[in-house]
């Protein structure tokens, strides 16, 4: 028999209302013993609770009957004065009579076991108590929908249809009729595949937006890139100095851009260097840079005729060149320089940082290519690097299974069986245990 569990479901600390949740088969019992009179379900009730004749709180009690519940079991709401003494007698009184504290998410948990949430929806659930900007909002809400889920369903669904085809093969009687009838799966599995293929091309998107868009500051030393990210931030984020080689430590800054999070890294001034901590903190700036989404290249426009593209930075499709210090640079010769970056296709804004206001420009340049990058007219099929993994596998067993030209029936239908099961673990209906013990332990107590 499952225990009844108890967790405060509201921030820890002072407050006008802290709410205190329970769920399990002990529900009614306790609510009885606390409250008096059981409030119908759903129906909130004002009552005074006590224990063991002590007064403790006037609180609202609403109670939920199972399976009509966030859980699926019995549970009871209890909302009270958000005073630390108020919730820390309620919690001591829940303990005497035998409930346990919940670990952390344990009631979304619950939900899981008793089907009222799939585990990507439990995950959305996560990531809407963790979402700071709107597009994480968003994707969480939609995950939490049921938006992920959908697509795995219709996926396995064209899985389980294939498979029928094909053990249909195994089991015809005929000799000569099997591989015609296991060719009818084919087509199903073909357009699987590319379907899985433009999911993949797309497998960072959900989590840029979940984890947040990652820009790499990069550039010679004194280039600017300290005084760019400060002027974007609004804040003195990083020491700004005239001695080159100023920062060696990856400043990380969060901020949102067009309703996106992204992070936004300041970097050490790329140079030879045998100063031992200069030269960590330079392998430090290539390594960030390296996995960046959008590498931001700080040029100084003073020195804009020493930028030798073939000699200097290592400049690759899609990243983005600042020519900074226009106010003291000589306008003909960074238009010359901007044009060349152009024909070989990079982005090119010319600035000075130090000028107030002059960042706006290009701040609003990046939210366009954040916008650009991170929305999409399908929800994405993955928003965790733990998607991804899944996904990925799934389309190898599935390749396997395209790969075995209709004589391996046997083989193919055990390679279908495999990528359904790859992507069922996304969804939870394959459940690992260790998967779920890692998926609800990142939450916090009391969801
Ligand atoms: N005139 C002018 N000076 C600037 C501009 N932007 C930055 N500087 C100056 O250039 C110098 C170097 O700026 P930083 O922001 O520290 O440069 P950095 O690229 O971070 O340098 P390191 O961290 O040493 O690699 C400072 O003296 C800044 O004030 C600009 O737009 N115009
Ligand atoms: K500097
Ligand atoms: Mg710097």
């Amino acid at each position: 028999m499952t225990d009844t569990i108890f967790a405060l479901a509201t921030a820890a600390g002072r407050a006008a209302v802290a709410v205190v949740r329970i769920s399990g088969p002990a529900t009614l019992h306790v609510v009885s013993a606390l409250a008096g009179k059981v409030p119908p379900a759903r129906l909130a009730a004002l009552r005074r609770l006590k224990h063991r004749g002590i007064e403790l709180d006037e609180a609202l009690v609403l109670r939920f009957q199972g399976p009509a519940s966030y859980t699926g079991e019995d549970a009871a709401e209890f909302h009270v004065h958000g005073g630390r003494a108020v919730v820390d007698a309620l919690m001591l009184a829940l303990a005497d009579l035998g409930l346990r504290l919940a670990e952390p998410g344990e009631f979304t948990r619950r939900a899981f076991e008793n089907g009222k949430l799939d585990l990507a929806q439990a995950e959305g659930v996560a990531d809407l108590i963790d979402a700071e900007t709107e597009a994480q909002r968003r994707q969480a809400l939609g995950q939490v929908g049921g938006a992920l889920t959908r697509r795995y369903d219709r996926w396995r669904d064209l899985l389980v249809e294939s498979l029928a085809m094909l053990e249909a093969a195994v089991d015809f009687p005929d000799e000569d009729l099997p591989e015609a009838v296991a060719q009818r799966a084919r087509p199903g599995l073909v357009a699987l595949a590319s379907e899985i293929d433009a999911a993949l091309a797309d497998v960072s998107r959900g989590h840029r937006v979940r984890d947040g868009y990652r820009i790499a500051l990069v550039g010679a030393p004194n280039a600017g890139k300290s005084t760019v990210l400060n002027g974007l931030v609004e804040r003195e984020a990083a020491i700004v100095t005239a001695i080159a080689g100023t920062t060696r430590d990856i400043i990380e800054v969060p901020l949102e851009l067009g309703g996106y999070r992204v992070l936004l890294a300041d970097t050490a001034g790329l140079r030879d260097t045998d100063d031992v901590v200069e030269a960590e903190g330079v392998r430090r700036a290539r390594t960030w840079s390296s996995e960046a989404d959008l590498r931001l290249w700080i040029v100084d426009g003073f020195h804009v005729e020493q930028l030798d593209l073939d000699e200097g930075p290592v400049l690759s499709a899609g990243d983005w060149v600042v020519i900074n210090k226009m106010d003291i640079a000589d306008p003909a010769a960074a238009s010359l320089v901007a044009k060349g970056l152009r024909n070989r296709g990079l982005m090119v804004t010319t600035v000075s940082a130090r000028a107030p206001g002059e960042l706006d420009r290009l701040k609003a340049a990046l939210v366009d290519h954040v916008t650009e990058a991170l929305s999409g007219s399908e929800f994405p099929a993955a928003t965790r690097l733990r998607h991804a993994e899944r996904l990925r596998e799934a389309r190898a067993f599935l390749a396997r299974a395209l790969s075995s030209e209709g004589l391996e029936v046997e083989l193919a239908a055990e390679d279908v069986r495999l990528t359904a099961r790859a992507l069922g673990r996304i969804t939870g209906t394959i459940d690992a245990e260790d998967v779920l013990d890692r998926v609800f332990s990142s939450f916090c107590i009391g969801k």
